[in-house]
């Protein structure tokens, strides 16, 4: 009862989501935790309800400066006494504040947890801790697709903070990353609540482009419409130089458009995200730098202007949209062009293991856009959930009629160009094979190629892009070739 009373309190709620409640019993009850539940589900309460009860401080880990003080301040207004620890703290006193317990819930940057005096954790322990909360808790895994080196470092807590549960929490976690979070953590027996990836009120679409003036005229038109429906739009664009075209093009035409990237300064980024959270503007056009923690509601629209780089990321960015519960649908426009990237991503990796890990994410994100089949299926088997059906009704690929005809013939022509290729190029290649393409290359492939194509099937022009996007090439290629398919 003192939960729900707590609950009612401090937030105005009546009921708990599920799994909530659990999940704030077993911490209370001294258990490590790992919460593995979708965007928007309501994790935050999981540890921030504790310390209300406990009356002793919850200390968060969390990667972002600007979200922990958007979090902050929003505490504050509700009557928890809340503070943030980082480079940005100004407020000299807040770190002896902390160590007397002034607080409820102290937010820290992974680097200050691991780098402040024990003596602070030792006092602090003698007013009181009563849970250690890893938010973003995917950034600790190599698997991950946000690896942060130095999340890697936070077991160094446990050390110090002997008999405090250790709680991980994330939006995106396959079971490699859960695992890893539970072993990096060194959690004991802990408590594992996963919930449904599933976000029901979701569309997901996909459609292949050419990028170029006329798609972004065709985009502009389409975010026209969802403007005069109201509600809020994103679009995520893979590269600075897009997210200006497009934010221009919006613009000239009326709508009330901003812009979110790396490198703009801080002030203006804040600026952004702040007019889009009041609605003053209509669409935000961003890279994945604008990421973690927008608690917007009523965002109808996630377009994605470009594969993204991996589908952890996808669903964490898709899942921005229709936080309220509200019909909200997610595009993906993308161009074969895009696939090129995996080398560019992978310059990001400092292990072998990590570039794996983000050429597998990339290969994945891949596929997602080229599925002829249920998209929902895919995503949610991505992260390990079974969804018995085949068909979601609310995705392109189950709601599209699709004509169906016989491709088998050209389907066998792509795997012998595929196998001729010797399995070093990628999927260009084979196709401009196909398509009687004079480069130097697709020339001497074509000798081999001769004897299995007879030299008619110019057709094949178009079918053989169509069936890469439809055939589950990895599959195919381990066994065909045997060996490991890349694509350029
Ligand atoms: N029991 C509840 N009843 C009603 N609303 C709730 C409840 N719990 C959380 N919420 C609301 O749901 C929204 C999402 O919650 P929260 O930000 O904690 O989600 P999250 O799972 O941490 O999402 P993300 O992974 O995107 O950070 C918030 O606006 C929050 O106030």
């Amino acid at each position: 009862m003192e939960m729900e009373s707590t609950l009612k309190e401090y937030y105005g709620f009546s009921t708990f989501r599920p799994y909530q409640k659990e999940i704030i019993e077993k911490i209370l009850g001294g258990r490590d935790s790992l919460v593995v539940m979708a965007t928007g589900s309501g994790k935050s309460l999981c540890y921030q309800v504790p310390p209300l009860i406990a009356k002793k401080t919850a200390i968060v880990i969390s990667p972002l400066i600007s979200l922990m003080q958007d979090q902050v301040m929003a505490l504050k207004q509700r009557g928890i006494k809340a503070e943030h620890l980082s480079t940005a703290q100004t407020n000299l006193s807040a770190q002896r504040n902390a160590e007397n317990g002034e607080y409820d819930i102290l937010y820290m940057t992974p680097e200050k947890a691991c780098f402040v005096p024990n003596s602070f954790w030792s006092r602090l322990l003698t007013t009181g801790i009563c849970l250690v909360a890893v938010d973003e808790a995917h950034c600790i895994s190599e698997w991950g697709h946000d690896f942060r080196v130095e999340y890697k470092q936070l077991y160094k807590l446990r050390d110090v903070l002997l008999d405090v549960p250790f709680v991980g929490l994330t939006a995106t976690a396959t079971e490699k990353v859960r695992n890893d979070i539970v072993d990096s953590l060194r959690m004991k027996d802990p408590h594992v609540a996963i919930g449904s990836f599933d976000r029901k009120n979701l569309y997901y679409g996909v459609k292949s482009i050419n990028r170029g003036s006329s798609f972004v005229d065709e985009l502009v038109a389409q975010i026209s419409k969802h403007v005069a429906n109201a509600g809020s739009t994103i679009v995520y664009c893979t590269t600075i130089k897009d997210v200006q075209e497009i934010t221009k093009s919006l613009c000239e035409v009326g709508i009330k458009a901003g812009m979110y990237h790396g490198q703009m300064s801080n002030k203006a980024r804040e600026e952004s995200h702040r007019s889009f959270i009041r609605d003053e503007l209509q669409v935000m056009v961003a890279t994945i730098a604008f990421g973690m923690g927008i608690d917007k509601p009523d965002i109808r629209h996630v377009i994605h202007y470009g594969c993204p780089k991996s589908l952890e990321s996808y669903y964490q960015e898709s899942g921005r949209c229709g936080r309220d519960g509200i019909t909200s649908d997610c595009w993906l426009y993308f161009s074969r062009s895009d696939f090129g990237k995996a080398e560019f991503y992978c310059g990001e990796a400092s292990s072998v293991n990590q570039k794996k890990a983000i050429m597998d994410s990339f290969m994945a994100a891949q596929r997602y856009c080229m599925k002829a089949t249920c998209r929902r299926k895919l995503l949610l088997e991505y992260f390990g959930e079974t969804f018995a059906s085949n068909k979601c009704g609310n995705c392109d690929n189950c709601t599209d009629s699709k004509e169906e005809s016989d491709i088998s013939r050209e389907a066998f022509l792509l795997m012998g160009c595929i196998q001729s290729c010797g399995g070093y190029w990628g999927l260009n290649l084979p196709i401009d094979v196909l398509r009687g393409s004079r480069h130097r290359n697709a020339q001497s492939v074509e000798v081999l190629m001769i004897v299995l194509v007879d030299r008619r099937p110019r057709r094949l022009l178009k079918t053989s892009l169509t069936i890469s996007h439809t055939m589950d090439l990895e599959k195919i290629f381990q066994q065909i070739g045997g060996r490991c398919w890349v694509f350029n």
